[in-house]
Parts: structure tokens; C-alpha cells; sequence
């Protein structure tokens, strides 16, 4: 495994100036474009996206080599990146959120993903921005501050020109040990189901989610998301050391007509939802059996490699022509500029790798060889 930095350097440089570029091409289109047309900015705003997205389905893809296991029944996989679709899931890895980005661009939706997060997502440079312009809805995660803004944006979603994915992540945190001794301490003294392997779900996001997409988005895919016990969880870091891992990851499709109409019913769905989540994973983890939905064949398409080695051609030529004419590396004052660029990507990717993590990984000492130790790590 070649020295993180070795890597995380040429990676950072492709992914900061590709999205910079990205960006930058993406305000235009939002001031010039948008006034006039929504619709036709959304779908040159989803082709931008994705020649910067695929960049990390490269990452997981073809880099790190990640395999994901996609279990659901045949009329579900067929109808994915198809219809509209409320996209909810245990919030479990620092990655699953990139497992969906995969699982949206084998469907064709990678750039028509639409996600609800924390707001501090949105400052992340470069990501965060693309985000932005993708409409994304960021929520300061207080109900009082985020109901207007999520009314809101739900409403912009009724006239996509595409099948987009709406995900929500309804424990509304990643799970760790100290957040699931907080949720049972929730639910005993609720009388609810102790929870194992989930948190308990804030639903009034969810059933805002539902009494405002009804009408347009047809079905709910319930995600359920694992990693085989005898597999450290990935992470950010071990992607780019290029560390491979597999993931298991069930779809089951509810229509949206079948749901209650009353909210005390939509979040009752949804809390039996994870308790029916929590009941799978125990299952797994005493079993070994994931899911009894089929197997899909879900193979990883070379798009990814093809935009990558453009970006870098482009790049290349770019940086060449560049250096040719200022001459920078000719002079202290250019190669220090240059030295000062290359720390800035560095903080800019230590930035990436830090908001990735949960408090779990944070504190995670990266994994030796031994199965026993890597076991107790994937706690
Ligand atoms: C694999 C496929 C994936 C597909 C993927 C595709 C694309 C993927 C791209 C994504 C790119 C990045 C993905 C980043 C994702 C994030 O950033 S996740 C973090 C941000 N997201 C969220 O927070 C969404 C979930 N949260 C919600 O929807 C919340 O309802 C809101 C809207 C934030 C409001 O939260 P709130 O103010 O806490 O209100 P509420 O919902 O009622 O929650 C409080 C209730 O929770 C309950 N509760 C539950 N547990 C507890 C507890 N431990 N203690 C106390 N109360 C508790 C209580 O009933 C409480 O009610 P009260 O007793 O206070 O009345
Ligand atoms: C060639 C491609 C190079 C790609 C390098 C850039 C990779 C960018 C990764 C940045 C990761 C930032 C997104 C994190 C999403 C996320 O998982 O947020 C956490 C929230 O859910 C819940 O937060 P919390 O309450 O702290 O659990």
C-alpha cells in the first residue's frame, strides 16, 4: 500500500481543479441559464455533475475496488433510475452514502440524486458546492429551523425533467456505539424496541418527506446497508490506500400509495421500517444470511475510467500550458506558489477525509492483519 500522501496528492489535484472547473462552468449555467429555464438547467447541470461525480465512482469502483452485493427482487431493479423514488436507509458507514452514488449511476441517476444532509456539508469545497448547485437540501437537523426550508424544497422536486433519487437518511447521524446506548436508553424509556444495530428514526422529516412527494414520487426504496462481519468498514482513508472491502446492501420497494395517510401513521411505517432493519442485521450477524431477496448482477461500467482519463488529459494540458507560460518553475517566488498550491490541496483533502468520518473512525487505529483485531474494529 503505497504511503497515503503519495496518492491523496495527484488524486486531490484531478478532483480540487476538475471540480473547480466544474464549478465554475455550473454558476454560469445557474445565473445564465436557470432564469430561463429550470428544466434545461437541470439537465445540463446533472451531465456536469456527473463528469465530476464519476470521479469518485472511479474511486470505489475501479481504485479501491469495492464490491457491493445488491440484493432486491427483479421488478424493483428494473424499475431503478426509472421512476421517482424516496430513497431512505441505516446511516451505518462513512461511505454507504458513495455505495448510493454507485448504485444511483448504475441506475442513470447518478446527477439526478437529490440528498437531505447537515448543512455543514454544503461549505465542503469543490463537493459541497456541486451539491449546492444539484439542489441539494441542507438542514441545521432542528425541526423548528427546518420545516419552512423543507416544505420548500420538496416542492422545487414536483417538475424534475428526469427520475431522481431522494435520499434520506432518517436516524439523521451515522451509527456508533455511544449514539446506540443513547437510543436505548430512548426507547426503554419510550417502551419501545431496544434497537441492536440501528438508531431510533426522526420522523418528522420522513413524514414531511412523504405528505409532500406523494403525488409524484411513486415508491419508497427501504435500503438496508451491512458490511460483512469479517471486514473492517471502509472508509475514505482505506479507499485511497486502495484497501478493497465488500458491502451488502438490500432494496425493498414500497408503493407510496400503500403508505397511512395520517402523519402518527407515515412515522409509524417508518419506525417499524427499522425495527424491521434492526431484526435483518441481527439476523446477519448471527447467521450470516444478509437478505432473501435475489442477487443482482450490478457490474461496474468503465464511464468512470473514461472521464477520469479525460479529466486528466485535459488537465495535463492545461497545467503544461500553463507552466509554459508563466514560467513559474523558473523562479523561488512560482515554485513556492506552487509548494503553497500543493499544501492547499493536502489541508483540502485532510478536510474530505476528516468530515467523512464519524466519532467511530475517528478514534478507529487503522487495522492490522489480524482478523481478531480488524473484528473488534468493526465494532
Ligand atoms: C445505500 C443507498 C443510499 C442511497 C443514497 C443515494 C445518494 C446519497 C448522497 C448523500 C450524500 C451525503 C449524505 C449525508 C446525510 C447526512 O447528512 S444525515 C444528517 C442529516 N439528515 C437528517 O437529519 C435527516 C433525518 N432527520 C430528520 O428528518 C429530522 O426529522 C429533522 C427534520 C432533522 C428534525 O429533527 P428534530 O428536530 O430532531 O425532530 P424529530 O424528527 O422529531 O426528532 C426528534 C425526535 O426523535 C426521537 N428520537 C429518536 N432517538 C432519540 C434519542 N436518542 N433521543 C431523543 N429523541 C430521540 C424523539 O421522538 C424526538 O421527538 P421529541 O421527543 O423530541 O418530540
Ligand atoms: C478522484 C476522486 C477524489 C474524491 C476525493 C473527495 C472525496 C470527498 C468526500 C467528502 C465526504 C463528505 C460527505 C460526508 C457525508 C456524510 O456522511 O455526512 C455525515 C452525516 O451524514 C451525519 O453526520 P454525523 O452526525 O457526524 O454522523
Amino acid at each position: 500500500m503505497a504511503p497515503v500522501t503519495i496518492v491523496i496528492l495527484p488524486i486531490g489535484i484531478l478532483f480540487i481543479l476538475s471540480g473547480l472547473i466544474v464549478n465554475i462552468i455550473q454558476a454560469i449555467f445557474f445565473l445564465l441559464l436557470r432564469p430561463i429555464s429550470k428544466n434545461c438547467y437541470r439537465r445540463v447541470n446533472k451531465l456536469l455533475t456527473e463528469s465530476l461525480w464519476l470521479q469518485l465512482i472511479w474511486l470505489i469502483d475501479w481504485w479501491a475496488g469495492i464490491k457491493i452485493e445488491l440484493h432486491t427482487d427483479s421488478e424493483t431493479f428494473q424499475l431503478m433510475g426509472k421512476e421517482n423514488a424516496l430513497v431512505i436507509c441505516n446511516h451505518r458507514s462513512d461511505i454507504d452514502w458513495l455505495i448510493g452514488w454507485v448504485l444511483a449511476q448504475r441506475s442513470g441517476c447518478l446527477g439526478s440524486t437529490v440528498a437531505i444532509m447537515k448543512k455543514e456539508i454544503k461549505f465542503l469545497p469543490v463537493l459541497g458546492w456541486s451539491m449546492w448547485f444539484a439542489e441539494y437540501i441542507f438542514l441545521e437537523r432542528n425541526w423548528k429551523k427546518d420545516e419552512t426550508s423543507l416544505k420548500s424544497n420538496f416542492k422545487h422536486l414536483e417538475h424534475m425533467p428526469l427520475p431522481f433519487w431522494l435520499a434520506l437518511f432518517v436516524e439523521g447521524t451515522r451509527f456508533t456505539q455511544t449514539k446506540l446506548l443513547q437510543a436505548q436508553e430512548f426507547a426503554a424509556s419510550k417502551g419501545l424496541p431496544i434497537p441492536r444495530n440501528v438508531l431510533i428514526p426522526r420522523t418528522k422529516g420522513f413524514v414531511t418527506a412523504v405528505n409532500n412527494l406523494r403525488t409524484f414520487v411513486p415508491a419508497i426504496y427501504d435500503c438496508t446497508y451491512a458490511v460483512p462481519k469479517s471486514e473492517a468498514s471502509p472508509t475514505l482513508l482505506r479507499i485511497f490506500k486502495g484497501i478493497s472491502s465488500s458491502v451488502k446492501v438490500q432494496i425493498k420497494r414500497q408503493k407510496m400509495v400503500e403508505l397511512p395517510e395520517t402523519d402518527d401513521g407515515i412515522a409509524q411505517w417508518c419506525k417499524d421500517a427499522f425495527v424491521a432493519k434492526d431484526a435483518l442485521l441481527e439476523k446477519y450477524n448471527t447467521t450470516e444470511i444478509f437478505s432473501d431477496q435475489e442477487l443482482q448482477q450490478i457490474h461496474r461500467p468503465k464511464i468512470s475510467v473514461l472521464v477520469v482519463v479525460c479529466w486528466l488529459c485535459l488537465l495535463g494540458f492545461l497545467l503544461y500550458e500553463f507552466f509554459q507560460l508563466t514560467s513559474l518553475l523558473s523562479s523561488w517566488v512560482g515554485i513556492l506558489f506552487t509548494v503553497l498550491f500543493l499544501l492547499l490541496v493536502t489541508v483540502i483533502m485532510e478536510i474530505f477525509i476528516h468530515s467523512s468520518q464519524s466519532e467511530r473512525s475517528k478514534s478507529m487505529v487503522l487495522p492490522t492483519q489480524d482478523p481478531l483485531k480488524q473484528n473488534l474494529l468493526h465494532q
